[in-house]
């Protein structure tokens, strides 16, 4: 008989017998032949580690960095140890770390979710929910767990699940309904299918719509303020960028009614005195207007023109209409509009003849060439203005009451500048800006000064005004304007108006003349409007400032 010590070599793998103390008597050879450490030692010391399993049944142990696993059996005195090499019990447990790591990963990612998440298995009994599900229920996520989605229906913790139905239907399930705190919520199951189709596990996202519509509904309430501020930010910004200071309610108001009446084709009469902005708010209604891109903004000074050129000016004339005319003839100025704007500036200057032919024009929208036969079409907005004051014309008989009618469609009156001074600090910061940058200069106005020009009449209105500018920051020498700066026209002391010594009567006469002609200039844009104001002629304002060497600013 071949004893037990023997009888181990013929096995095919690793194999010992210890004593009943635990030290080896003997390797068997398949053993021996694949390691260095030398036998006849407690297994303590044999291996480099070893753990013992089913009350010493198996043993598992590390050697030589390798694994193995031997099963123990007594055997009389001795223990008998047969095993084999586990480099996939390694392998196993490496992926056990690893599928608890993912587990973890995956609980925080679920707990993590501001939606409510709640995991059921193929029966709806509840395997997991998450930290959500206690906001959106105001139940504790643990009390769901292992409870079947029927029985939390029925004692009326759950309103409505989709569980039943992903398992019914086997596809994602989605309801909208609301829950016990009546918010809206989006629910939608998902079934989990195993490697064969069976269902496995069914996942509901539980999303609260409530927040989120109170965010839409916040979100499109700001988009809104958003959109009124950005179109308050552009007509602010589309005033100033043309040019146009807009700071008194009344402007602000007027402004925003021209830019309301921009887009219709009705007739526009304004009405203010001499260099009110007159002309900056007929162009600032073609600019906004559809017809700034079609046509053309044309502008026809009534008061400008004699008398006896008007017509051809306005309608034009066939080619050998008069002697002198161009042979070709020529357009007049409702043709170079068409499909834009005319501004008639000066509307009030047209003489009674003119005034039939423009209303014939407006009521037909067609015009006579001067020497012309037939009519031609034309399209065109009327933009009219003046500083006359129409209704007593019409008394006088000087202008004709249905012509008044047919413009005065949308009337807008400018007030002059003493009736809204609120605008008159931003214009002469606009004006000193404009100046100095066109100078290349840096000069500043004095507080004193903006005092004194805010509380000033300004007959001559925004016009004055920019004419004043201009000269205060060309002849001023210092960098600071002050009240000395102005010119006598401005100095409230009597004294500089006043003849002060006794000089012959025709040069006091020249003196008085060249000082009201000046101030004339300052406030009027043309000889024409100098000799009505001065109650003279044209002719005679164009000598006497060619004398006192006086020009319109
Ligand atoms: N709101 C404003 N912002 C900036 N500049 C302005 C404004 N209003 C008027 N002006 C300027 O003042 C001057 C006179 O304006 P405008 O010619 O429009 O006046 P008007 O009322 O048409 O004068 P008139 O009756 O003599 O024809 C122009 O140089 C114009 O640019």
């Amino acid at each position: 008989m071949i004893s037990l010590g023997a009888s181990i070599d013929y096995f095919p793998v690793p194999a010992f017998i210890t004593r009943d103390d635990n030290v080896i008597i003997k390797l068997n050879s398949q053993f021996s032949k694949t390691i260095k450490t030398v036998g006849n030692k407690h297994i303590n010391q044999f291996f480099d580690h070893i753990d013992m399993y089913e009350e010493g049944a198996f043993m598992s142990a590390v050697l030589e960095e390798r694994q193995f696993l031997f099963l123990r059996q007594k055997i009389n005195d001795n223990f008998l140890y047969i095993g084999k090499e586990t480099a996939f019990l390694q392998e196993l447990n490496q992926k056990v770390i690893e599928l608890e790591r993912l587990n973890r990963e995956l609980d925080s990612i679920i707990n993590s979710s501001y939606d409510g998440i709640y995991i059921t298995d193929n029966k709806g009994v509840t395997l997991k929910t998450n930290d959500a599900i206690e906001r959106i229920t105001g139940i504790p996520k643990e009390y769901y767990i292992g409870k079947t989605v029927d029985k939390l229906m029925k004692r009326g913790i759950l309103k409505n699940s989709v569980t039943p139905k992903v398992l019914k239907q086997r596809r994602t399930v989605s309801v909208v309904q609301n829950n016990y705190q009546n918010k809206e919520t989006l629910i939608t199951g998902s079934p989990v299918m195993n490697e064969k189709g069976d269902i496995e596990k069914v996942i509901t996202n539980i999303r609260d719509l409530s927040e989120l519509n109170s965010l839409l509904d916040e979100l499109n309430e700001v988009q809104k303020r958003s959109d009124e501020y950005e179109r308050e930010l552009k007509k602010l910004k589309g005033f100033s960028d043309q040019g146009i200071i807009v700071e008194s309610q009344t402007m602000t108001e007027l402004y925003e009614m021209a830019e309301r009446i921009a887009d219709f084709d009705a007739t526009v009469l304004i009405l203010g005195e001499t260099g009110v902005g007159k002309d900056v708010l007929a162009r600032y209604i073609y600019r906004s207007g559809l017809r700034s891109e079609k046509g053309e903004f044309i502008k026809v000074n009534c008061g400008a023109i004699p008398p006896e050129l008007l017509e051809s000016e306005l309608f034009g004339y066939e080619g050998g209409a008069f002697t002198g005319a161009n042979k070709k003839g020529k357009p007049g100025m409702f043709e170079l509009a068409d499909n834009g704007v005319i501004f008639l500036d000066e509307v009030g200057e047209l003489p009674l003849k003119m005034q039939v032919k423009l209303l014939q024009v407006i009521q037909d929208g067609m015009l006579q060439r001067v020497g012309a036969t037939k009519s031609k079409k034309v399209d065109v907005r009327i933009i009219a203005a003046t500083n006359r004051n129409l209704r007593e014309m019409i008394k006088e008989g000087t202008f004709r009451e249905d012509l008044f009618y047919r413009l005065n469609v949308i009337p807008f009156t400018i007030p002059p500048l003493r009736e809204r001074r609120d605008d008159i600090l931003a214009l002469l910061q606009f004006f000193l800006d404009k100046t100095n940058n066109k100078y290349g200069l840096n000069k500043v106005l004095t507080d004193e000064l903006k005092r004194f020009l805010y509380d000033w009449e300004w007959e001559g209105n925004v016009r004055e005004m920019a004419n004043l500018m201009e000269r205060l920051v060309l002849t001023t020498s210092s960098s600071k304007i002050s009240i000395e700066h102005l010119p006598p026209e401005y100095r409230n002391d009597e004294q500089d108006m006043k003849i002060t010594d006794i000089i012959p009567l025709n040069q006091a006469a020249e003196l008085a003349e060249k000082q009201v002609i000046s101030l004339a200039a300052q406030r009027y844009k043309s000889t024409y409007q100098i000799a009505e104001a001065l109650q003279t002629s044209q002719p005679t304002i164009v000598r006497k400032m060619k004398k006192y060497r006086i020009e319109i600013k």
